[in-house]
């Protein structure tokens, strides 16, 4: 290195040493502030009572973080440096266990990660079925469920499981789906003889497999992550799996982004129980069971367009059988705090069989 560029480095370097500073102190004066909020939740609502994980600010936090910035750091990074410093304020006020549909390593939980981030502690459970109690009961404080996939459509399971538990939605997000073929270090493409993966990943994967691994066996497992811990332990093999399965079981890609569809993306639920405060721009989840008769979806409907409301999923599921026919699952924009929305929820009761209210959460701002 010349002197020259020594003493230029060394400037630089020394600014960035004084910012790094100042950027330390902050983020400790800023969790003091976390530690202070804490303790006024527990005052006014009890030790026992006291919610501290609050959607509505965090998705305000982050709104304002994406709309204030500046640059050269793109919008979405910033947001993510701010959801990983909420994550461990967070965590100072008390750690969240967030359940959701294991092994570790898959795309569930990666969504999980990229809601929560890093210092929420991790509950992989066995079922769906599972997640939905262990909120529940209490046991986990939030669960993350897939609810729409935008090549395979809704997950009717989760969709049939609000149906028997009574749990609030309290936050949505999206998570592209990039499928990668992953082995052990060293292997050589040409090795590859058999490949793991959940069904679905074969699905939204065969062309890319007919097209690079015609020859190769293709063994379906759980999950990705089962798939990727196999691969960890065998020569020759490979898995489809996303980035987080490869870094938990230490693999390298030999093809990245191998999905069919590139704009490949899953919608995922967060389950809790709590109301969750307006965040100005918010969206309501219901189920309406409706008898089947002439015009019923068309009454269901009309309320929504009268008062300006806007759909974004409509579904329609089997009902029990027992006095209505009809389950329809339905998302629109709004919040059942506000005017607007307490009419149209106001009508479709007294129109409708029954209906449960699902939640009203944050639009997914990440
Ligand atoms: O504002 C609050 O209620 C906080 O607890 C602080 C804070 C944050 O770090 O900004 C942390 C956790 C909550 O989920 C929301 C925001």
């Amino acid at each position: 290195m010349t002197t020259k560029q020594e003493e230029a480095l060394g400037e630089l370097r020394q600014q960035i040493d004084s910012i790094d500073k100042q950027i330390h102190q902050l983020l400790n004066q800023r969790a003091r502030c976390a530690q202070g909020v804490a303790e006024v939740k527990q005052e006014f609502q009890g030790e026992e009572d006291a919610v501290f994980y609050r959607p509505e600010r965090e998705a305000q936090v982050l709104r304002r973080v994406m709309e204030r910035n500046e640059g050269p750091l793109p919008d979405k990074e910033v947001a993510r440096l701010f959801r990983e410093i909420m994550s461990v304020c967070l965590a100072l006020e008390q750690p969240m266990r967030v359940a959701f549909l294991g092994p570790e390593g898959t795309f569930t939980h990666q969504a999980a990660l990229k809601h929560f981030g890093g210092s929420a502690v991790s509950a992989p459970l066995t079922s769906l079925d599972q997640v939905f109690r262990e909120v529940e009961a209490g046991a986990a404080h939030y669960g993350v469920v897939p609810i729409e996939n935008s090549t395979e459509g809704m997950a009717t399971h989760t969709l049939d499981l609000f149906k028997r538990f009574n749990l609030q939605i309290c936050g949505e997000l999206e998570l592209p789906i990039h499928h990668q073929l992953l082995a052990q270090a060293g292997t050589e493409s040409s090795d590859v003889k058999t490949i793991y993966a959940h069904q679905e990943s074969f699905a939204q994967c065969s062309n890319w497999l007919e097209q690079h691994y015609p020859q190769a066996a293709k063994i379906t497992v759980n999950s990705n992550a089962e798939g990727a811990r196999i691969a960890a332990g065998e020569q020759g093999a490979a898995a489809i799996a996303g980035d987080i399965a490869a870094d938990l079981y230490k693999l390298e890609a030999l093809a990245r982004n191998i999905e069919d569809l590139p704009d490949n993306t899953t919608r995922f639920l967060i389950l809790g129980n709590q109301d969750v405060g307006v965040s100005g721009k918010d969206k309501t989840s219901i189920l309406l069971c409706a008898h089947d008769k002439p015009g019923a979806l068309y009454s269901l409907l009309e309320p929504f367009h009268r008062h300006g409301i806007s759909l974004t999923r409509i579904e329609t599921r089997p009902g029990n059988g027992t006095g209505w026919s009809y389950m329809f699952y339905i998302d629109f924009e709004g919040h059942a705090e506000e005017p607007g929305v307490q009419e149209v929820l106001k009508e479709l009761e007294a129109g409708s069989v029954e209906l449960k209210l699902l939640g009203s959460y944050p639009q997914a701002v990440l």
